[in-house]
């Protein structure tokens, strides 16, 4: 490509260049956007740059040969009509404030493509962004879905969800990031889509937990069954919908994560399960296992709207070290002794969840004024 075909194409920004940015780059840049990434390390920044590798995160993998890096956070932001931000989700805050003066003048979607709650606040990743940037909520997006990096980065057919409360929002960012092995649908449930990607990696750690203690495919698919209810009474409880958390951003991704190896949330959990403490597995992993520092503020928000997640209660008695590891897979119930009613939808089950699903599906064409945007509806 020219150096002036290379200028023309629409400029993007990622910063972070973790296995997750660094995809995203490569998503974006294989769709046809001009991409620079940002990242934290100078000698990073340079093997992408020079190299269009990133050995350390994407072992094996090329990256596209127009990609551009830089570890100057001004070079990257500059002229970008879109912005993605992927690093850990308690240094988002920290890193925004670096952000914020160098996109005074923008009106460019600031897209979060992480799936934490900052432990302080249990603020989702799009709250601390409003908050940071002070910007119009219309003007966030999140991403979420069945997305493991390295299988995307081999260019692996796979879908996603791109979520914002502005339908204009959610079309332009899913039109940029798509390409032919990467199909994104929209959605306005950005409440769904963010805790979908968050608790589903609570599930994961429960789950690497009872293969890591050795028991086999009833325990995993009991509990990976039953997270898709706590996943989804907890989510409902803050307004999110209840299909959303059937979707990509929901049962989608705790398939993929409770299934891979390559989770690392998975991997945490099984390192557990082995035996390991909890600061054990912390020095262990090199990269980023989110629902480690997820739990306490999830858990605590449970609480506060009176959600019971069991489960969840369970993983953090395994990383306080007040639970033994074999002992998670009985205790998937509240209750023990009382045998419940097998409830798999919130309160609008029955014959009012199919009414309820209709009517949400008729505000969902009302609102995307009946061109039948794509999306991720079951
Ligand atoms: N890897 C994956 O398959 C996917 C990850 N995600 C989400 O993407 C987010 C980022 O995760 P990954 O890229 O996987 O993590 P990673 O561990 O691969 O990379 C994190 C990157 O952030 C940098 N970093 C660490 N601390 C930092 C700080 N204080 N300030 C600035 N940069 C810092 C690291 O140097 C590294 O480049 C997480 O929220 C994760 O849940 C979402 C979908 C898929
Ligand atoms: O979010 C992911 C897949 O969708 C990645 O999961 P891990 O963070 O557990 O690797």
């Amino acid at each position: 490509m020219s150096r002036r075909q290379d200028a023309a194409r629409p400029r993007v920004a990622v910063v972070g260049a973790g296995s997750w940015g660094t995809t995203f780059g490569k998503i974006l840049a294989d769709g046809g956007a001009h991409v620079t990434m940002w990242a934290r390390r100078p000698e990073l920044a340079s093997e992408i740059q020079e190299g269009k590798r990133n050995s350390e995160y994407l072992p094996g993998i090329n990256l596209p040969r127009d990609m551009h890096a830089t570890h100057h956070l001004s070079e990257a932001l500059e002229g970008a009509e879109q912005i993605y931000l992927s690093i850990p989700s308690q240094a988002v805050r920290q890193n925004l404030k670096a952000v914020r003066p160098l996109i005074s003048q923008s009106d460019a979607p600031i897209v979060s493509l992480m799936k934490g709650v900052e432990r302080r606040t249990g603020l989702r990743m799009s709250q601390v962004i409003e908050q940071e940037l002070h910007c119009d909520p219309a003007r966030i997006a999140v991403a979420s879905g069945p997305n493991l990096a390295l299988e995307i980065a081999s260019e692996q057919p796979t879908a996603a969800v791109i979520s914002s409360t502005s339908q204009e929002t959610a079309e332009a960012v899913a039109r940029r990031a798509r390409n032919k092995y990467f199909r994104t649908f929209v959605n306005t449930d950005v409440i769904g889509t963010e805790f979908g990607g968050v608790l589903k990696n609570l599930i994961a750690v429960a789950i690497g937990i009872v293969d890591g203690v050795g028991y086999g495919e009833n325990t995993k698919a009991s509990i990976i069954t039953r997270g898709l209810v706590e996943m989804t009474d907890f989510a409902v409880a803050f307004g999110a919908q209840h299909e959303t958390l059937q979707g990509l951003a929901g049962l989608g991704d705790l398939i993929a994560t409770c299934q891979s190896p390559l989770s690392r949330n998975n991997t945490a959990g099984r390192l557990l399960g082995q035996g390991y403490r909890f600061d054990d597995v912390v020095k262990q992993m090199n990269q980023t296992a989110e629902g480690l520092a997820s739990v306490a503020p999830i858990l605590q928000l449970a609480r506060e709207v009176g959600v019971q997640m069991p489960i969840v209660e369970q993983v953090k008695m395994v990383l306080d070290g007040t639970m033994n590891p074999r002992d998670i897979a009985p205790h998937l119930t509240t209750d023990d002794d009382t045998p419940q009613g097998e409830r798999t939808t919130n309160g609008q089950a029955g014959g009012g969840g199919a009414l309820w699903r209709s009517i949400q599906r008729a505000l969902d064409q009302f609102r995307n004024g009946g061109r039948g945007a794509a999306g991720d509806r079951p």
